[in-house]
């Protein structure tokens, strides 16, 4: 499922219509129609159904659906929010006909919002992606009218007021139960502070030509196909050797767990053989229940690993670096000479993120795929930013980071962000509340590890692995345990339930 901002959504309109010869008025009936029938299963016809109509295309939208409704007997009235003369290009023309077939509609006054209180259920069709800047007067009114109420408000392709985009904080919006969005997703359905706006969301399809998508944007949600089509399978003949052989450095006498889950995880998750570098005490104390891992010993001072032992990191598949190794500064000469020296993958992740800031520069001249891992506050130190300019645009900050520096970045949060150093994203839509707990990063730097060691494009083994992540939480929780209760290492035993699903 792609992805789109407002203007990747117009070019894509502008293909379907010049290039492919799609008629507007047409996209207009199928995005009318195909939203009516959403909201015609979820709805009664004894209830009174207020849409609120705009000027431009969204507007459109809202005098198919009315018609088409309307013809099957719901009781539907339109609201017009602009005047007449307002209307334009395609939503004439179905305003139009939704009058010749006798369609009750009225102008908003911009006073009193009769009709939306009269209503049992609202349907938003007042802007689109069309929106420019906060909400004018009356709509700001009426919108705020419209949030004060209790009743289902269903807004068509994006609640009115809110940025399709990324970058505005500023902005009055419906605040919808249930948006029904057209052609693709935009980018505010996915950031922390706009997505709550659509409510529960559902995209519709009205015929837009694939190739007009992939012409257009880089960027998808990667769903359960995506994970069947590239899942690594498993060869009669195959042996240890061949589902890759991982080393995990981290850990400190404070924080032996970290590494423990990483290790864990990437057997669960299907590595050959797995190798964990740390203290002589950390090994201690998680080796009896780290069994089918081994382990190499490194040199310490007060318990945290230095570079005196030198790893050896020619022998691996890949690298997992960081979870636990705590921050002091003679750990970040380790670091950086891991990442210089190692001629595999590695997945920079926690404590790994503040050693390796000060040698980013570096990780541009290394000729095996690196891949971070950071959460909003990893990101916002990595660039020296504010926690907030990142949540705000996380795509574009991802996006510019990772083609920088050449790495695969996972910007992690409710929908993480992928991206690749060419820039694509994904987002990956799996995972609940339950994950925000100590310990939920280290189990997925684990799941990624054994991904990319298993025969898969880089991409998509990054992809994979914050699915099946992000999926054993969500089994868990439907069937096991609660938000609450979730722990990290349910989550890597939960990594079998999603196996038996997806192979
Ligand atoms: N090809 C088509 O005909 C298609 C159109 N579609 C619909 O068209 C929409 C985009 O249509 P448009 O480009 O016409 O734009 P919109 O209809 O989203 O918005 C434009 C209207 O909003 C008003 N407006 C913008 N900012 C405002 C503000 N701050 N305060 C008050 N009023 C403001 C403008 O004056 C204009 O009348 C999509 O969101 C979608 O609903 C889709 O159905 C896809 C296909
Ligand atoms: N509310 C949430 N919804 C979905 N996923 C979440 C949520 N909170 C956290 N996660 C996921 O949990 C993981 C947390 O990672 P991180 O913050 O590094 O944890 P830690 O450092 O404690 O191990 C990430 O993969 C993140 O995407
Ligand atoms: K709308």
């Amino acid at each position: 499922m792609f992805i789109v901002t407002a203007k990747e959504m117009y070019d894509i309109d502008k293909f379907a219509m010049q290039e492919i010869g799609l008629d507007g008025k047409l996209l207009m009936e199928n995005a009318g129609r195909a939203v009516a029938e959403k909201i015609t299963a979820m709805s009664s016809k004894q209830e009174k159904i207020c849409v609120l109509a705009g000027a431009g295309n969204n507007g459109g939208d809202g005098f198919v659906i009315a018609r088409t409704m309307m013809d099957q007997g719901y009781h539907i009235h339109v609201l017009q929010v602009v005047p007449d003369s307002k209307i334009r290009g395609d939503a004439s023309f179905h305003k139009r006909i939704y009058e010749n077939c006798g369609g009750s509609l009225s102008l908003f006054d911009g006073i009193d919002g009769t009709e939306v209180l009269d209503a049992d259920i609202i349907i938003d069709a007042m802007i689109g992606i069309g929106v420019k800047g906060e909400l004018r007067e009356p709509l700001l009114s009426l919108v705020s009218l419209i949030n004060q109420q209790t009743k289902k408000v269903i807004s068509v392709d994006v609640p009115s007021g809110l940025p399709a985009d990324e970058g505005t904080v500023e902005f009055s919006a419906v605040e919808a139960t249930y948006t029904f969005i057209i052609g693709a997703p935009k980018i505010s359905a996915f950031l922390n502070h706009t997505s709550p706006y659509y409510g529960t969301w559902e995209l519709v399809s009205i015929g837009l030509p694939k190739k007009a998508f992939q012409l257009s944007t880089s960027k998808s949600i990667w769903n359960e196909t995506n994970v069947r089509d590239c899942f690594p399978g498993r060869k009669p003949d195959d042996h240890k050797g061949t589902h890759g052989k991982g080393l995990v450095i981290g850990g400190c006498t404070e924080m032996p767990g970290a590494l423990s889950m990483t290790l864990k995880a990437a057997l669960r998750a299907g590595a050959g053989l797995i190798t964990g570098a740390t203290s002589e005490h950390v090994i201690n104390r998680i080796a009896s229940t780290n069994v089918e891992a081994t382990y190499a010993v490194l040199s310490t001072t007060d318990g945290f690993i230095n570079n005196d032992s030198k790893v050896n990191v020619q022998d691996y598949d890949a690298i997992a670096l960081g979870m636990g190794m705590g921050r002091k500064a003679f750990t970040s000469e380790l670091v950086r000479d891991v990442v210089s020296e190692a001629n595999c993958p590695i997945i920079i992740d926690g404590d790994g993120l503040h050693h390796i800031q000060p040698y980013l520069t570096s990780l541009k001249r290394r000729k095996s795929p690196t891949i971070m891992t950071p959460h909003p506050r990893e990101m916002a130190m990595l660039l020296g930013a504010n926690v907030n300019e990142i949540l705000v645009e996380p795509f574009r900050y991802a996006s510019e980071f990772a083609r920088k520096f050449d790495v695969y970045l996972v910007l992690k949060g409710m929908y993480s962000i992928i991206t690749s150093p060419e820039g694509k994203q994904s987002v990956n839509m799996t995972g609940n509340p339950g994950l925000a707990k100590g310990g939920s990063g280290d189990v997925l730097t684990g799941i990624i590890l054994a991904m990319i060691m298993q025969r898969q494009d880089m991409f998509d083994a990054i992809c994979n692995a914050c699915y099946v992540h992000g999926k054993s939480a969500d089994l868990l929780i439907k069937h096991q345990h609660s938000h609450h209760d979730l722990l990290a290492s349910d989550v890597i035993d939960g990594i079998a339930n999603v196996y038996r699903t997806i192979s």
